[in-house]
Order: C-alpha cells, then structure tokens, then sequence
C-alpha cells in the first residue's frame, strides 16, 4: 500500500507534466497565427492615461499586470515574446525557423520590408495553396496569416504593415497574400502608392466552382444557411434572375475588378494563375510565379506528391515541417450538391464575363 501511496502522486505529476507539455506544443504548433497575433496585441498594453506603450518602452509596473491563465492548476503568466524591430524595419529574435537560425549564424542580421509582391486574391481561388508553395522558396519569405493592411487596416499606416512582414536578408523576397485585396475598390491605388513596382499574383477559377467554395466556407460557420440555389438567384431557383448582389456570385466576375487594377498597374506587372492547374499540375504554375518573380526555379515536382485521400496535391516538407502534409482541413472541402440547372445558369452567366477576363489577360482559361 505504501508502496502504491508513494507512487501516486509522482504518477500524477507526470501526467499532469506531459498534458501541460502537449497543450503548449498544439498551441504551438498549430496556432502559430492566433499566438502572434496575441503576441502583438500585448505589444500594445494601455497606459493608465489611455496611451499605449510598445513592449520595449513598457515599465515593470505595466510588465506585472500582464494577463495570467490557469493551466491544469499552474498560473501562466503570458509573456510577449520581445522584438527588437517592432515598426521600425528592424531585426526579429522570435524568428525561430530553420532558415533564421541560419542566417544568425552567419551574423547577418534581417530586417522588414514592405512586400515585393502580393498575392491579391481571388478569394477561394487556391491562394493559400500558392502561397504555401512559393514559400518553399529560399528567396522568398512571407507574412503566414493575412495581414488585410490595404483592406482593413490602412489606417495604421505603413510602418504597421512592414512591422507584419518577416525579416528577410538582401535578395529575398517579401510577400503577403490577403485574397479580398483584388475586389477592394482602393486597394490598386494604395498599393501602387506603397510601391508602384510591386509585383501582383492572381489565382483564378472558375467562376462557379469559386463560388460553391465560398459559399462551402460561410456554411460552415453557419448551419442554418440557406441552399446555395435560394441564395444565387432572386426568386430561389435556376429559373430565376442571378442575384449579383450576393457575394459568392459577384466576386466571380473577376473582369470588373480586374478593369481597376489594370488602371493602377501595366498588365505584365501581374500574373495569372490557374486554380485549375494549381491542383492538377502545381510544379509548372510554380515555375511560372518563380519566373515571373525573377527567381531561380528550385521549387519543382520534387516537393510534391498527391495525396489521394485528400484529393489534392501536398508537400514532402516544408520550412515548418519535415514530413509530407497536406494544407488543413479548411482547404478542399466537400462541395455541397447543386442543382446542375443551376450550374447551367451561372456558366451561361459567366460566359460573357469570363470572355472579357480572358480579353484582359490574354489567357484562355477555359473554363465551361
Ligand atoms: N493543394 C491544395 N490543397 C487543398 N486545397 C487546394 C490546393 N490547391 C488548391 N486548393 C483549393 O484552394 C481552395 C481554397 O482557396 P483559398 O486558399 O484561396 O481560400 S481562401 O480565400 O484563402 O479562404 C480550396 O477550395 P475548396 O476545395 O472549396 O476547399 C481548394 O480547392
């Protein structure tokens, strides 16, 4: 018995030390984007007059009021991680990744820019997927959440948008991808206002599937969404009128907003990207945005594999991880059914649109 007795607790404390353990690592892990982005929020910790000060400026006295949380009956105290460059292009010491580390190393010291290239949208249309693949690169380094600064947050200023940027060295490359860029009104002005030579990446697809993905998406947050049918058109059915009032319809008519950026930018300035092709052949597209981009090509067909439980191409590794992965669950859903009647409306509507989108670009996307 004493023996048992003796063991308990020690039993105890291991299990509770091994699930403290797994917690930080999933939070860790996964939640890369939530922790930083709690990380800035408490870079901005309110004084008591109402001004905020940054976490190098912050006195002792603000530093123990911050926020505590119980785990498995431990209080935490979150500590924001330091960053000596905060809004002012400078160095990161946060940035763990393998090719930071590295470059410390060799005493180089990498600081933020604003984004030599954006990914501008179009929403749904496999931009998280380029994004992951470009980033493979050597040269190229990328903001990982969506930064929304030239939707959003313009506001805040440029200083706050490079703060979101990663520290790069000379000759790499900074990008960002925020898909609701390309349909926002003055996002082509402000963004030729940050840098008239930036170079633009738009991922398109075809207009219908687009949709049913978006649509997908907003019904996965919400259950009780309305069919997909009683949402496209005005009177509930294929018979009926297209309702272009409906977000998931009007953003698929990617001609109208691409008019706008084409008054900001000169054509060969952007890129277009098939959605289609992303998923069939990920290895040519990627060699065209490494072109495009003045990159030599090292991403090829050797960093991917297709995953037929997923459906979709993955990758063998990456900066984050070694093994192959897919992108996450949120990313090649299940499409609900859709009346085909209905899906015959929308091409016929499209049709037109998609014409006039390939006029533009010079590319024949062929889509139905
Ligand atoms: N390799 C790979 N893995 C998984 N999914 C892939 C891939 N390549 C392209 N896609 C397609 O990307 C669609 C999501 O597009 P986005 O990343 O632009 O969505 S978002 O706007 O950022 O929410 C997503 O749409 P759904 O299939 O509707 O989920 C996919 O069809």
């Amino acid at each position: 018995m004493l023996g048992i007795n003796c063991k308990q607790p020690n039993r105890t404390m291991a299990i509770t030390a091994a699930l403290a353990l797994s917690v930080l690592y999933i939070l860790y892990t996964f939640n890369a984007c939530l922790l930083s982005s709690i990380n800035r929020t408490l870079k901005q910790v309110p004084t008591v007059g109402g001004a905020t000060v940054t976490t190098m400026e912050r006195p002792a006295a603000v530093a123990t009021q911050l926020p505590q949380v119980r785990i498995l009956g431990s209080i935490v105290r979150i500590v924001p991680l330091t960053d000596e460059g905060a809004g002012t292009g400078g160095t990161n010491t946060t940035d763990g990744s393998p090719k930071y580390r590295f470059l410390r190393q060799q005493g180089l010291r990498p600081s933020r820019h604003l984004p030599d290239a954006l990914i501008i949208g179009v929403k749904k249309s496999g931009t998280r997927a380029l994004l992951e693949f470009i980033r493979l690169h050597p040269d190229v380094r990328a903001a990982g959440c969506e930064v929304h600064f030239f939707d959003r947050h313009y506001g805040k200023g440029l200083a706050w948008y490079r703060h979101h940027m990663p520290p790069t060295i000379e000759g790499q490359l900074t990008m960002e991808k925020t898909p609701s860029y390309f349909i926002t009104r003055d996002a082509p002005r402000r963004v030729r206002h940050m840098n008239p030579a930036t170079r633009l990446l738009v991922v398109v697809r075809d207009p219908v599937t687009r949709a049913i993905s978006d649509y997908t998406q907003a019904r996965s947050k919400k259950r009780d969404m309305k069919r997909f049918e009683e949402l496209a058109f005005t009177n509930g059915s294929a018979g009926g009128v297209v309702d272009t009032s409906w977000g998931p319809v009007r953003i698929g008519v990617y001609a109208k907003y691409l008019e706008r950026w084409l008054e900001a930018f000169p054509l060969a300035q952007l890129l277009f990207v098939s959605g289609e092709r992303l998923i069939a052949d990920p290895a040519v597209e990627i060699g065209r945005v490494q072109d495009f981009l003045g990159l030599k090509r090292v991403v090829t067909e050797k960093h991917f594999y297709f995953n037929s439980t997923k459906g979709f191409p993955c990758l063998l590794k990456s900066e984050e991880r070694s093994s192959p992965h897919c992108l996450g669950k949120t990313k090649g859903r299940n499409h609900p059914r859709i009346d085909p009647a209905a899906i015959d409306r929308l091409r016929e509507f499209y049709r037109p649109f998609n014409q006039k989108f390939y006029q533009l670009t010079g590319i024949n996307f062929g889509w139905p």
